[in-house]
């Protein structure tokens, strides 16, 4: 099952990567994605180890984002893979039927060309502007995502749409009257004076249930 809240970890001004995923994981977070950048593969193995190992903890599925290599020797739930990353199909290969493979979405496009290759779902954005990611594609706002997910009804196209990109609590309620399946977001929660609050709202937002 896909979760509807995709936590993604940061380093903040204060905390590491595992002290954020920790945290997240006591606020009750289910799925983490490790998101490292700018740091060697050894580091992101040494990091992604350990993230195994909360996450294992708290019984939330790890996904490692970008590295399919370590996500197989971590024995990782996922990857998640942008355009500039491996191909999913190549990624399938090598880490078998089981784990969960995502991709990143900015047109209709992308949406095809993912649903084609089999990932089990699609991050979709930017919503909005967000300083989390450089180089961030053209902002889509709700109403380029719901023209996406529009065509994707049309088109008898089902991968469950994980909205991504300066999602604030208050955009949930109409990310998912849009069709969204869920949301991810990363400064939301690792910049939240209260974890614990702000992922219950999140969840208020979200409906229960599978895909
Ligand atoms: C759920 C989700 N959606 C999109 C992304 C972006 O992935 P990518 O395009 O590979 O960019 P980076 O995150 O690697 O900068 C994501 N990570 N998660
Ligand atoms: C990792 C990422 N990918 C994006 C995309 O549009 O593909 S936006 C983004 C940043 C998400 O962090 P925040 O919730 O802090 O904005
Ligand atoms: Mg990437």
């Amino acid at each position: 099952m896909i979760s509807r809240l995709h936590y993604i970890s940061q380093e903040t001004a204060d905390k590491s990567h595992l002290q954020n995923i920790e945290e997240a994981c006591q606020a009750g977070v289910d799925w983490v994605q490790l998101r490292v950048k700018n740091k060697s593969d050894n580091e992101v193995l040494a990091i992604a180890t350990e993230a195994k190992e909360i996450c294992k903890k708290y019984k939330a599925k790890l996904i490692i984002n970008d590295h399919v290599a370590i996500a197989k020797k971590v024995k990782a739930n996922g990857v998640h893979l942008g355009k500039e990353d491996m191909d999913p199909a190549e990624a399938r290969e090598i880490l078998g039927d089981r784990p969960y493979i995502g991709g990143t979405a900015n047109t209709w496009e992308d949406v095809e060309r993912l649903a084609m290759a089999g990932v089990d779902y699609i991050g979709l954005g930017p919503f909005r502007d967000t300083s989390t990611k450089e180089n961030l594609s053209p902002i889509l706002g709700i109403k380029g995502i719901s023209a996406i997910l529009n065509n994707m009804i049309i088109g008898d196209i089902q991968v469950p749409i994980i909205a991504i990109g300066g999602i604030q609590t208050e955009d949930i309620f109409d990310l998912q009257l849009s069709g969204c399946h869920g949301v991810a977001v990363a400064s939301l929660i690792n910049l939240s004076d209260n974890k614990k609050e702000t992922v219950n709202d999140i969840n208020y937002c979200l409906p229960d249930g599978e895909f």
